[in-house]
């Protein structure tokens, strides 16, 4: 029995997977990852990272970061505790949704999760306070390949539904995107 419901999103390659639960008397389970289903649904590689964050308030946002190449990477993002709307940019040099975003919510009781591709930024506005997210990265961190796009630059479009707060000081400074940006090879 498949634990991963695979959702397309108007993104080719972006896939939003339903995580089943399966519950009794005592709660529930559902798998955070699983290499057999996974290869199906693009995870093409083994796990390199897997991370936590913790957020405390709503508002918040993190992002928009990607790693560039040879340290370009998936990402599975999950939320485990609140809810956050999560978002994926196409950066990927001459797809026909370069620049586009797709924006979804995540929550612990939704139990859905955004299967990312390499060449996307992501990022995420937290929707209520004490909110945990789970990445699982098929590239291990190197700051030295950190990027990132700002979450509110108006190139991109993205409707917060909060007032923007808490970014990082690393996140306030991303640059805004100039017109002859052509994106990453993906
Ligand atoms: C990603 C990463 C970061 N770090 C260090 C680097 C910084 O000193 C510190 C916090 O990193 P950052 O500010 O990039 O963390 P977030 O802003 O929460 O980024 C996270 O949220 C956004 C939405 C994402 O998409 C990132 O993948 C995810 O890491 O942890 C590590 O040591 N290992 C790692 O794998």
């Amino acid at each position: 029995m498949t634990r991963f419901l695979r959702h397309e999103t108007p993104i080719e390659g972006l896939a939003l997977l339903e995580r089943v639960r399966l519950g009794d008397d005592r709660g529930f389970l559902t798998r955070l990852f699983c290499s057999e289903e996974l290869t199906a649904t693009g995870w093409n590689g083994p796990i390199a990272q897997i991370n936590e964050t913790g957020t405390r308030q709503a508002g918040t946002v993190r992002g928009m970061h990607f790693q560039l190449p040879p340290f370009a990477e998936i990402k599975l993002v999950t939320c485990v505790a609140g809810s956050v709307l999560d978002v994926a940019i196409d950066l990927r040099k001459g797809s026909p949704t370069f620049l586009q975003h797709f924006a979804v919510e995540l929550s612990a009781k939704n139990t859905r999760s955004l299967l990312i591709p390499q060449g996307f930024a992501h990022g995420f506005q937290t929707l209520t306070d004490n909110v945990r997210m789970i990445y699982a990265h098929s590239a291990p961190f190197r700051a030295e390949a950190e990027a990132g796009l700002h979450a509110q630059d108006p190139a991109l479009a993205i409707d917060w539904p909060l007032p923007v707060s808490n970014l990082s000081v690393r996140d306030r400074s991303h640059p805004l995107l100039s017109p002859e940006y052509q994106g990453v090879a993906a």
